[in-house]
């Protein structure tokens, strides 16, 4: 699956625009990014429930998703078990229920009540109803969501080995800006276009982290932070990291790696956050810089400057 140039454009605003990334088989992608930065709007480009208004998707024929939404239209009120939530949009068999629940860890839930499961276990009955259409890609809006941070720790585990058992691409949605799993192979960050992408950085190696959450999580989550230089205010104002407010990004803005662009930098009408850069490939890959986060991990910054090329390579899914 490849987005090219992909952008969604409503009520005269670009929501995302010029987005460019694969996902292929047995990588697992995540896309973070402040609050209304676009990567639920990505995600349902690459799932194909939204059409890019400029750009485009790529799929192989016969490609199969499975997504999990951050949100579910369910009627809380009405009983429902975990079996039948598994059948409410698919015919399976109490066969292929009872070992896709199992290979969730939650083979003994089939007959409980979905509103009395726990954070963890509604998000495992959730990736059992994904997995359960043998996708090639598995799409997962903020899969921790509700749940504590061991639990967090034991659902990247179980996503990994779905990887791992199933071979599928994964694309992640983590609405933590700051927290991605350590098996991330690559990370795009969105601020209504791509900022950057790179790996995640290697948070197991990093003292301070292990000793605060212990050796487990070190092996299982990274931080991947990285500095943002400016804001872009809601009146579309641009403020800056000593302070200062100005109408527009400042010249040279956009040429190191602890960068946001903007829309102003580049052109494009509008205010917030809309902007217009493509970046392609991995961290060290490309036209464009190659530089370090904060805490060491390698950051393939975006380009000032649209670059056009294919990213679909053999092994998409
Ligand atoms: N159908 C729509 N019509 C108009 N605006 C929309 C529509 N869907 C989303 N938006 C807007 O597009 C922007 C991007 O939304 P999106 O849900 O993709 O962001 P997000 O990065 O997933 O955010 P969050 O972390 O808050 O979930 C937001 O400003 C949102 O309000």
């Amino acid at each position: 699956m490849t987005l090219l140039g992909a952008g969604v454009r409503r009520n005269g605003r670009w929501l995302v625009r010029g987005v460019d990334f694969s996902v292929r088989r047995g990588e697992i992608v995540t896309l973070i990014g402040p609050n209304g930065s676009g990567k639920s709007t990505s995600a349902k480009m690459a799932i194909g429930v939204l059409s890019p208004d400029e750009g485009r998707v790529e799929r192989q024929p016969g490609f199969r998703v499975g997504y999990v939404p951050q949100k579910l239209a369910v009627d809380w009120t009405m009983p429902l078990t975990v079996k039948r939530l598994m059948t409410l949009t698919m015919r399976l068999s109490d066969k292929e229920i009872a070992a896709v629940l199992d290979s969730v860890g939650i083979g003994h839930l089939a007959g409980a009540e979905v509103q009395h499961l726990s954070g963890g276990e509604f998000q495992r009955a959730l990736l059992a109803r994904a997995i359960a259409r043998k996708p090639d890609l598995l799409v997962l809006d903020e899969p921790v969501q509700g749940v504590d941070f061991a639990g967090e720790i034991a659902l990247y585990d179980l996503i990994t080995s779905i990887r791992n058992s199933a071979g599928c691409g994964i694309l992640l949605i983590s609405h933590d800006l700051h927290v991605v799993m350590a098996e991330t192979d690559t990370v795009i960050c969105l601020n209504g276009h791509v900022c950057c992408r790179g790996t995640p950085a290697a948070v197991s190696r990093s003292p301070e982290y292990m000793r605060l959450f212990g050796a487990a999580a070190g092996r299982t989550l990274a931080v991947y932070s990285h500095h943002h230089d400016h804001t872009h205010l809601p009146d579309g104002r641009v403020r800056h990291e000593d302070g200062t407010i100005t109408d527009h990004c400042h010249a040279g803005d956009g040429h190191h790696h602890d960068h946001v662009h903007g829309p102003e930098g580049h052109g494009h009408e509008g205010h917030g956050h809309e902007g217009h850069v493509h970046a392609h490939g991995h961290a060290a890959g490309g036209n464009h810089g190659h530089h370090h986060a904060d805490n060491g991990a390698p950051v393939a910054h975006a380009p000032a400057a649209p670059v056009s090329g294919r990213i679909g390579e053999k092994g998409d899914v």
